[in-house]
């Protein structure tokens, strides 16, 4: 069984010891794991000698009527599947603890990049997510840190955190794990009805139908994917963008390159996003 840690001043006693004789690799996770968080686990386990999944629903990360206390909690089944993946150590903090004065403290605000998207619909959201990354990082004090590609744009501001704030630590990013029909896993695939998680495969219909049509232009890649989710009618869709990977701007029609296509959208009444890589323009 992992060693977990429920308290920060537990952590700190501990990690610290273990930190003078090994690397140590974190994965932040809410919890509620499947697939695609075991995957960052194996990353983590080949990136570092010691393995950290925290364990923890943040609620500064979410905006006044979203799902935080509807979340799944599921602890035992993701100490079980942490047991075989072979984690060493697993950091489940109480609330009071990592927001003993709230969560209306001292926060880590991103630059542009944490403005656009995802932020449109999440007030606030990046704060929330970077102000507790921040706070994981000081309390474990990895070597290493492992984020999936499905969160992108959390994935690109983590990775300028790391930067601007001069941290010492190698953010990696691990592919999207997905179902056999493409859905990708998500903790909140579970929220789905069965009619619900058939239409919720038109988001990756619509990636697929913009990343497919990179040689006709930016417009067209997105009246592709539109298309795709508009025909489903349980879909709503929050947005299809297209962003300059390097730098998370969003990219006009004289733009050619590397593109990553992202989509969210509601499916009832459940909040799903997604993304993937594409090229604009004549491939050559
Ligand atoms: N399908 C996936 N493939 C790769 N990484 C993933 C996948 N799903 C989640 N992750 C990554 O796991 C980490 C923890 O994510 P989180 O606990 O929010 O899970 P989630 O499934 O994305 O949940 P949610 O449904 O709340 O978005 C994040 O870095 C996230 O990008
Ligand atoms: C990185 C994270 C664990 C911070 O709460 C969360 O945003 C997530 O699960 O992607
Ligand atoms: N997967 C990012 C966490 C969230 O949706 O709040």
């Amino acid at each position: 069984m992992p060693h977990v840690l429920t308290t920060i001043a537990e952590a700190k006693e501990v990690l610290p010891e273990i930190a003078k004789s090994d690397t140590i690799a974190l994965v932040p996770t809410m919890g509620a794991l499947h697939d695609g968080h075991l995957s960052l686990v194996d990353i983590a386990k080949r990136s570092a000698t010691k393995t950290v999944v925290s364990v923890f629903v943040n609620p500064m990360q979410f905006a006044p009527g979203e799902d935080f206390e509807r979340y799944p909690r599921t602890f035992d089944d993701d100490l079980a599947k942490l047991d075989e993946a072979g984690v060493d150590y697993v950091f489940a903090p109480a609330v009071n603890d990592m927001y003993p004065d709230g969560v209306k403290q001292t926060r880590v605000v991103g630059g542009y990049a944490a403005g656009l998207l995802e932020a449109a619909h999440r007030l606030a959201h990046f704060d929330g997510v970077l102000t507790v990354v921040t706070k994981l990082f000081n309390i474990v004090r990895p070597n290493v840190a492992v984020f999936g590609e499905k969160d992108a744009q959390q994935l690109f501001l983590v990775r300028r955190l790391v930067r601007d704030l001069n941290l010492d630590i190698d953010v990696v990013g691990a592919p999207i794990v997905r179902e056999d029909d493409g859905l990708a896993l998500s903790s909140r695939n579970r929220y789905l009805s069965t009619e619900e998680r058939a239409a919720a495969l038109s988001l990756v219909r619509a990636l697929t139908a913009a990343a497919s049509n990179g040689d006709r232009g930016i417009r067209e890649m997105i009246s592709q994917a539109q298309g795709a989710l508009m025909d489903e009618k349980l879909v709503k869709m929050d947005y299809v963008s297209i962003v300059d990977p390097e730098r998370f701007t969003l990219v006009n029609e004289a733009y050619t390159g590397k593109a990553l296509v992202l989509v969210a959208a509601k499916v009832g009444t459940t909040r799903l996003i997604d993304n993937m890589s594409a090229y604009v323009g004549e491939y050559r």
